[in-house]
């Protein structure tokens, strides 16, 4: 695959897991405009885990939908790898972000009608791997998210937590480049909080998972490598 290796980083310094870089976007509101994000640049290394702090309304959620490849900017570009997603199509950009990227929400949008095995096998078996294949590695990732006693369970049976480990399995089911996860912890309790927070960092460690996660917790991005923030539109170390 050579699909819009930028000539600078295919040759010359290693590429970043994800790099966003000079990103710009703003929304109208009535007739004014929000500018929202002002040329904000940020690098996430292979295997790295960063936390996004930054108060309500600064830019987290728009910033991940960005860097997964949701939302296009209104300028800058956004790198997975040496491949510059900004010139892609948005086939392509769609192909990618099945493939390459995990996504874990606030709230779990696990499908209610099926299990939690049936929920982690589904973007494995819509990208093609066999029935059997899918199940292998659901399991597998059940367990490893210590769900082994609840992969029949569907997901009005599964508490909080238990959605959200399995949200988490589901994200990282096609063994993607990077996950982003938007304040998955915010609906929990501090305790439950702090368990998935163990089962994802353990399963992010075991296997190089680059993260980005946005969190209100300080506890928790105090556990990550290292936190940074929205100011003024831009990425800067918290
Ligand atoms: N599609 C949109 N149209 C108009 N305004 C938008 C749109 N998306 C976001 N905004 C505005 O941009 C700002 C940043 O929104 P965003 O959701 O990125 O913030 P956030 O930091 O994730 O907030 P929170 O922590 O509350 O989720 C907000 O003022 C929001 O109202």
């Amino acid at each position: 695959m050579n699909m819009a290796v930028d000539p600078r980083r295919a040759s010359g310094v290693t590429p970043a897991a994800l790099e966003l870089t000079d990103i710009t976007r703003s929304f109208d509101e009535g007739n004014r405009k929000l500018h929202i994000l002002k040329g904000a640049n940020l690098r996430i290394e292979a295997g790295e885990m960063v936390a996004l702090v930054a108060p309500s309304g600064t830019g987290k959620s728009t910033l991940l939908h960005i860097a997964g490849l949701l939302e296009r900017p209104d300028g800058g570009n956004v790198f997975l790898g040496p491949v510059n997603c900004s010139d892609l199509s948005d086939d392509k950009r769609t192909a990618i972000r099945r493939n390459d990227i995990g996504f874990v929400y606030q709230f779990h949008h696990l499908l209610p009608e099926f299990t939690a095995l049936e929920n982690v096998m589904m973007p494995q078996m819509i990208r093609g791997l066999s029935k059997k294949l899918a199940a292998e590695r659901a399991n597998e990732l059940l367990k490893y998210m210590k769900l082994e006693e609840r992969v029949t369970h569907r997901p009005s049976e599964l508490s909080g937590g238990e959605q959200q480990r399995v949200a988490i399995a589901r994200a990282v089911a096609n063994a993607p480049r990077i996950l982003l996860l938007d304040e998955p912890t915010g609906n929990l309790d501090p305790k439950t909080a702090h368990y998935v927070f163990d089962a994802l960092s353990a399963l992010v460690r075991a296997s190089g998972l680059s993260t980005l996660f946005a969190t209100h917790n300080l506890e928790l991005a105090g556990r990550m490598d290292r936190s940074i923030t929205l100011q003024d539109g831009l990425v800067t170390p918290l």
